[in-house]
């Protein structure tokens, strides 16, 4: 066997030959190590697979959290930017923001990088659809080459003591509010052969629910299914669809959701968290490379990952390792979130004697 991969590196080392037992499970080693190394070598070959220079993004929810970091990095890109969200005032100062990103700016070869901003209500279907006209009015008509929703609301809450309006606002924003956009978007790439992107923004709550979230967490696995039909359907125009997952990000949204949040579902979640910065950098990692499922961290990686289903793989070699023990990690997390909620449910009962 001293012809294969390990029994030659083994060779350079001064112990005796492997046996053959020895040198399958080394080079089965081997092969898995390798594995890592084959989507990197890849993505290296394929270069970026999401410029954004010179293109026209639509950004919801563009004003503050994720969508403001977001537009900025696209400044910063080098993009044409549209952000869409109600409040004039944080818009105008995102806008501020972006011309200021572009100011230091070192590479100046574009020079004539636009940003506007648009109020709308992404939730009235008929606003969504004047936003997007107004935006590609300012391009000739020609619909924006990417699309990235990240407006979405949490409202966290015991099931028993949500109301019903609370399930629907969330559903109506989140899973509606992204399609609204997303479907007159598209409709019309598909119609005038822009080759465009979609990129929808979940949450670690959409894969995977648990107490608090039982009004947030569907608006974004249905985000996921919808994610998960159009990246299958869309290859026959050329458009991309990618699903962003980030965990917690310290924004407005997250100070106002903690407002309502149940003192369980904060034990559960931890405070671990990114700024909204660091969540769009990762975002767009992801992008360049071309992933489907995009996450910031690793317990949603790890979710991610087990909660996989049919979906194209991002790093293969990782992807295959991490779920082989996905198992065994959700299943602690299963017991121990178990655990956490029966003892607040006691408590919850002394208190109430
Ligand atoms: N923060 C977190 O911990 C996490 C957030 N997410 C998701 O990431 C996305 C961004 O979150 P985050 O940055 O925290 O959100 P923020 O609440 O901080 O910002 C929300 C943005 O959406 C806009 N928006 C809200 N409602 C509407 C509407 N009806 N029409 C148009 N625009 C609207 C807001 O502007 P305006 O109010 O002026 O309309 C604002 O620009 C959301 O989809 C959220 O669910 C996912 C995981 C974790
Ligand atoms: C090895 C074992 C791994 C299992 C880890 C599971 C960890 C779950 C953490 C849940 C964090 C929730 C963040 C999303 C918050 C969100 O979307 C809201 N804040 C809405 O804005």
């Amino acid at each position: 066997m001293v012809w294969s991969p390990a029994d030659l590196l083994w060779s350079l080392s001064k112990f005796a030959p492997l046996t053959v037992f020895e040198s399958i499970c080394a080079n089965l080693f081997l092969v898995l190590i390798a594995s890592l190394g084959i989507t990197p070598v890849y993505n290296l070959i394929k270069g970026n697979q999401f410029p954004t220079k010179g293109k026209h993004v639509y950004v919801t929810g563009g004003s503050v959290g994720l969508g403001r970091a977001v537009a900025i990095e696209l400044a910063k890109q080098g993009a044409h930017v549209t952000i869409v969200a109600r409040k004039e005032g944080p818009l105008k100062e995102t806008i501020e923001l972006m011309k200021q990103a572009v100011a230091t700016r070192k590479d100046k070869e574009i020079v004539e990088q636009r940003f506007h901003w648009i109020s709308a209500d992404v939730t009235d279907r008929e606003q969504s659809v004047r936003a997007l006209d107004e935006a590609s009015a300012h391009f000739g008509g020609r619909v924006p080459d990417i699309i990235m929703v990240c407006a979405g609301i949490s409202i966290p809450k015991l099931f028993v003591e949500a109301s019903i309006e609370e399930f629907e606002s969330q559903m109506k924003l989140n899973y509606f509010g992204s399609l609204y956009t997303v479907h007159e978007a598209t409709k019309r790439m598909a119609a005038t052969g822009v080759k465009g992107k979609v990129v929808l923004t979940a949450s670690t709550m959409g894969l995977i629910g648990f107490a608090g979230y039982s009004g947030y967490a569907p608006t974004k696995f249905a985000l996921r299914g919808l994610a998960e039909s159009l990246r299958n359907e869309f290859l026959m125009y050329g458009i991309g669809v990618h699903i962003y997952y980030p965990g917690t990000m310290f924004s407005p949204g997250y100070e106002n959701e903690n407002l309502t949040k149940p003192l369980i579902t904060r034990d559960i979640e931890g405070t671990k968290g990114l700024t909204s910065e660091e969540a769009a950098k990762g975002l767009f990692a992801g992008l360049r490379k071309g992933y489907f499922g995009i996450t910031t961290d690793f317990d949603t990686d790890f979710l991610r990952i087990s909660a996989r289903g049919v979906t194209p793989m991002s790093n293969i070699g990782w992807d295959y390792l991490l779920g082989l023990v996905a198992p065994f990690g959700a299943t602690s997390f299963l017991w121990e979130t178990n655990h956490k909620v029966k003892n607040y449910g006691k408590n919850m009962l002394k208190k109430d004697l």
